[in-house]
Formats: structure tokens, C-alpha cells, sequence
């Protein structure tokens, strides 16, 4: 079938994967997935641990085991960092600068190289403070109004990372760029990287020469007009932070970080190095939005469906850190109950489950399998989550599976899901030190405050949250029913008086 695309002779058979069909593929076996993660795994039990297929040509290969994924996306780095070309996300919408689409070479390696300076696991004690100053905002509308829990997490979600990136601080829900950002981060997953991203242009190309007046060439003027918003969204935020530079009075944070150390340089930031910033700046608040979204509803949700857990970590809060405040980063290595419960809902909620696609750059030959140059690469994150040799009872929420030690390094880093959550190689998430202490910080807040449990219906029996998931790349639940209350009086007084963090 690799040869219906190219004249070129495979060197080995491709590896195994649904037939499909002339031409066209497996677009049906694709179009039909609302999970497309369910049908990953079902592949990955039928095929094994590599699994190919196409669409119209284009090869897509899903990597079922730690191992594969391992020795692929991270061993063979070189070749499987790139990412897919898309004419209209990258090139019409402008989107090809942001770091989860940059092409794999110079500039991403430059993006890269600033985000780890800022955000890696050595800086991350330098934002802890500003961590703290979002959690009794979203602790006190949870408790307003439990079923906009996803509202109040992304009004969270959304004043963290201005925070942390710009050292914005977000005062209301009116916040102009609070505001430019949401419309921003809404354009961006619900108009231009819909359904994949993967839009008519992508497929035929010559489709971006149509003039902008031709009928059926409206997504070259909507192109326009998103590419401009996104503009504006990636400029303004960072004349902020040049603008506080020249007062005096900007805070600690990643563009801030990133131009105090360039100061040292003799000549300052380069027009590269400026569009890089702004630009990477801008990626990291797009990126972390949905993520962070994610990864708290599944907590909230096993909150719900497994009150006994939340009743074991309350007691240990309780025992460690008392009900007069709220915990602390430096409560952390006596709360292994907590730590359990956050390691475990990374693992059960499976926030990106196909990770991200990587283009493959040269053809490749994998214990005896012919993999194609310019095949779009998943690995499936699910499918090594759900894996019953690793996690035993894997679909069931259980935090005690990480109490037991484990017998040495190498089972502690396989059982370990931040070892696969994050993804692999070369485009591993940059925002998973920041996340390992924004989310625990958030969670340990809400079970020190809150009972959170299942909502009542009108006779007073309890409703069973309803648990759908509509969007193919996070597996972000659709709001569900729940209630949610504050665990005592001085709960309440603590969570009325404002923060002195900073
Ligand atoms: C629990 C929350 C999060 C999860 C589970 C998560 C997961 C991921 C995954 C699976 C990828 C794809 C990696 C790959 O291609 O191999 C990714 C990429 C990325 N993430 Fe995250 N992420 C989270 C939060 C964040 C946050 C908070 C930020 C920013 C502050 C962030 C910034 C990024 C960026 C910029 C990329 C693109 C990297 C590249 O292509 O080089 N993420 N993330």
C-alpha cells in the first residue's frame, strides 16, 4: 500500500494494522472513533506493540509499549521530533511559531532551550509563590457554584499562566487579557485545530492559491482574521512585561526570567531572540489551558466516585497540616496518602492519550518493520496506562498501587506515570514541572477544604455522574453533577481572607 504513494520499494513489510482500503485508506476506521484512544488500544491487543495504517497515503503509526516508544520518539530522537506541515493551522493561521507546531530544527531547539531555562525543575521554586495566590479564588467559586467546575478551572487555569509566563496578575473575571486569551485559546481548539487540524487545504494544497473572494475560499478569510487575533494575543501580554521591565516593577516570571539572564549578554535580545520569546511566551498559555483542565476534572471526578480515598487523604491533611491553613509546598514529603492520589489521578485520567503527533523525517526499519518517511508518529499513552502488567486492575482509580515501595529504580520509573504522561523524546511536555507543582498544590487545597461527592436529585438519592468525552485529543469529561461543600466553619473563614503571598 506504501507503494500506491510512492515509486519507491519498501525495504521490509510495514508494520501490522487494520486493512484498509484502496486509495482511501482507513478513513473509516478513523471517522467512526469518538475515543480515538479506544481504538488505538483495541489495535495495540489485535497488532502489538507497533500498529500502522493510512489515510489516502498518509502513513499513521501508533506506538503501544513504553519500549517501542522509548526506543523510537526518544533513542531515535534525530529523526521522530518533527511535526506534521499544516497549511492551514501553521501557515494561514500563523500558528507554525507556536512551540507544538514548530518544525523540528533551529528554532524549536531555541524555543526549547528557553523554556528550560525558565521552567525547568530547578526554576520551578522561584513561581511557587504565585502557585499559591490563585488557589482561594478557585477554592471559593467551586464552592458558589460546584457545576461550573470547569469554568472556575479555567478562569485557574488561565490566571495562573498569565501569572507565571507574564507576571500578570488577574484581579476579575473582566480582565482584558484573561478575556483575549480565553478567546484566543477558544479559536484555536474549537476553529482552527478542530477535528485534528487537519483541514481541505492540508490535503490539497493548491486549495491557498484560491483568491479570498472565491466562493468556498471562507476559510482563507476566517484564516485572516484568526491569524490577526492571534497576533495581538501573542504582542500584548509581552509589551506588558517590556513595559514593567522599564518601571521597575515587573514580577518574577518566565519572559521576565528569560530577559534578566539575556541583560547579562552584551547586546541585548537580537530580533531572533524577541520573536522567539514572544512567541514561545505565547505557546506555553495556549498549551497549558485544556492540559490543566483536564488533569483536575479527573481528580474532582475520582473525588466523587471514590469518597473513601478523599476521606483517607482529608485525615492525613488533617494530622499533618492541621484545618487553620491551607497546605504548603513544604508539607509535601509528609503527605504520601496525597502525593498517591495525585501520581494516581495523572495516570487514570490520561489527559493526552495519544500525545501529540511527531513527523517522522526518514524512512526507518524497526525490529524487521519498514516505517515511512513522513508518517505521523502517536504514542499511545492510553494503551501503556491501561497496560494490566504494569497497573494491575488498571481501569480502577486505586492510589495505594504506589505505597508499596517499589523494589528498585528502574520498576519505581516504569510505574511511575509521569514517565509516559508527559510524552517522549525531544518535544516531552516543558510544562511538567510546573504542573507537578501547580496541580498537586491545587489538589491538596481542595481536599483540605472541601467534601466534594455526588450531586442529589430532587427525592434525594444520588446521581452517578454521567461520564462523556467529546474531544479527540484531551480527554477532557464533559461537566458532570456533583456537590460540593466546605468541610467545617473555619474552612470557611480561612478561605474569606485574602491571600499574603505576595
Ligand atoms: C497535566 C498537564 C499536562 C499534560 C498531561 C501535558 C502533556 C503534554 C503532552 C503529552 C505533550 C506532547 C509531547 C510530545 O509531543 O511528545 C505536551 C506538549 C507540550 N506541552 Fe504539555 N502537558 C500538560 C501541561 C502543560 C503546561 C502547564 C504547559 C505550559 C506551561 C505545557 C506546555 C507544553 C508545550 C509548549 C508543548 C509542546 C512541546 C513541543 O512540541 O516541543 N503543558 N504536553
Amino acid at each position: 500500500l506504501y507503494c500506491q504513494c510512492t515509486r519507491q520499494k519498501p525495504a521490509a513489510p510495514l508494520p501490522p494494522g487494520p486493512k484498509p482500503l484502496p486509495i482511501l485508506g482507513n478513513v473509516a476506521n478513523l471517522t467512526s472513533a469518538k475515543e480515538p484512544w479506544l481504538l488505538a488500544e483495541r489495535w495495540a491487543k489485535r497488532y502489538g506493540p507497533i500498529t500502522y495504517l493510512h489515510v489516502v497515503g498518509q502513513g499513521l503509526v501508533f506506538l503501544n509499549t513504553p519500549e517501542v516508544a522509548l526506543d523510537l520518539l526518544d533513542k531515535r530522537g534525530a529523526i521522530y521530533s518533527d511535526k506534521p506541515h499544516l497549511v492551514m493551522v501553521g501557515e494561514l493561521c500563523g500558528c507554525e511559531n507556536m512551540v507544538a507546531f514548530t518544525p523540528y530544527g533551529d528554532q524549536s531547539r531555541r524555543q526549547r532551550r528557553l523554556m528550560q531555562a525558565a521552567f525547568g525543575s530547578s526554576s520551578i521554586k522561584h513561581y511557587q509563590p504565585l502557585l499559591q495566590l490563585e488557589t482561594k479564588p478557585f477554592l471559593r467559586g467551586l464552592l458558589e457554584d460546584p457545576f461550573k467546575f470547569q469554568d472556575h478551572l479555567r478562569r485557574y487555569a488561565g490566571g495562573l499562566t498569565l501569572l507565571v509566563v507574564y507576571g500578570h496578575h488577574v484581579k476579575s473575571t473582566d480582565d482584558a487579557f484573561l478575556k483575549l486569551a480565553d478567546e484566543c485559546v477558544n479559536i484555536l481548539a474549537n476553529r482552527i485545530a478542530a477535528g485534528g487540524g487537519i483541514w481541505p487545504v492540508d490535503v490539497f494544497p493548491a486549495l491557498k492559491h484560491l483568491p479570498d473572494w472565491f466562493p468556498g475560499a471562507g476559510f482563507k478569510r476566517n484564516a485572516a482574521i484568526w491569524k490577526k487575533k492571534m497576533q495581538v494575543f501573542v504582542d500584548e501580554p509581552y509589551a506588558f512585561v517590556l513595559n514593567e521591565r522599564r518601571k521597575g516593577t515587573a514580577k518574577a516570571s518566565f519572559v521576565s526570567t528569560v530577559l534578566d539572564d539575556m541583560d547579562g549578554e552584551e547586546k541585548g535580545l537580537d530580533t531572533h531572540q524577541d520573536f522567539d520569546l514572544r512567541w514561545t511566551a505565547n505557546s506555553m498559555y495556549a498549551a497549558s489551558i485544556d492540559t490543566t483542565i483536564t488533569t483536575l476534572s479527573h481528580f474532582i471526578l475520582a473525588m466523587v466516585k471514590h469518597p473513601l480515598v478523599l476521606k483517607r487523604a482529608q485525615a492525613e491533611i488533617d494530622a499533618v497540616v492541621g484545618q487553620n491553613r491551607l497546605p504548603v509546598f513544604e508539607d509535601r514529603p509528609s503527605l504520601p496518602y496525597c502525593n498517591a492520589v495525585f501520581t494516581e489521578s495523572l495516570r487514570w485520567g490520561v489527559p493526552v492519550p495519544l500525545s501529540l503527533p511527531h513527523r517522522l523525517t526518514e524512512d526507518d526499519i524497526y525490529d524487521g518493520a519498514f516505517i515511512p518517511k513522513g508518517s505521523l508518529v502517536f504514542a499511545n499513552i492510553w494503551s501503556i496506562l491501561r497496560d494490566e502488567t504494569l497497573f494491575p486492575n488498571a481501569h480502577a482509580f486505586n492510589p495505594d498501587r504506589y505505597l508499596v515501595p517499589a523494589p528498585d529504580e528502574e520498576t519505581e520509573r516504569r510505574r511511575d506515570p509521569r514517565s509516559y504522561v508527559f510524552g517522549f523524546g525531544r518535544r516531552r511536555c516543558p510544562g511538567m514541572h510546573l504542573v507537578e507543582s501547580s496541580a498537586w498544590l491545587l489538589m491538596v487545597s481542595m481536599i483540605a477544604t472541601l467534601d466534594i461527592g455526588k450531586a442529589l436529585d430532587e427525592y434525594g438519592i444520588e446521581i452517578e455522574p454521567e461520564v462523556v468525552f467529546d474531544n479527540a485529543i484531551f480527554r477532557m469529561p464533559r461537566p458532570f453533577k456533583l456537590a460540593v461543600r466546605p468541610r467545617s466553619e473555619a474552612v470557611l473563614r480561612l478561605l474569606s481572607e485574602e491571600s499574603l503571598y505576595v
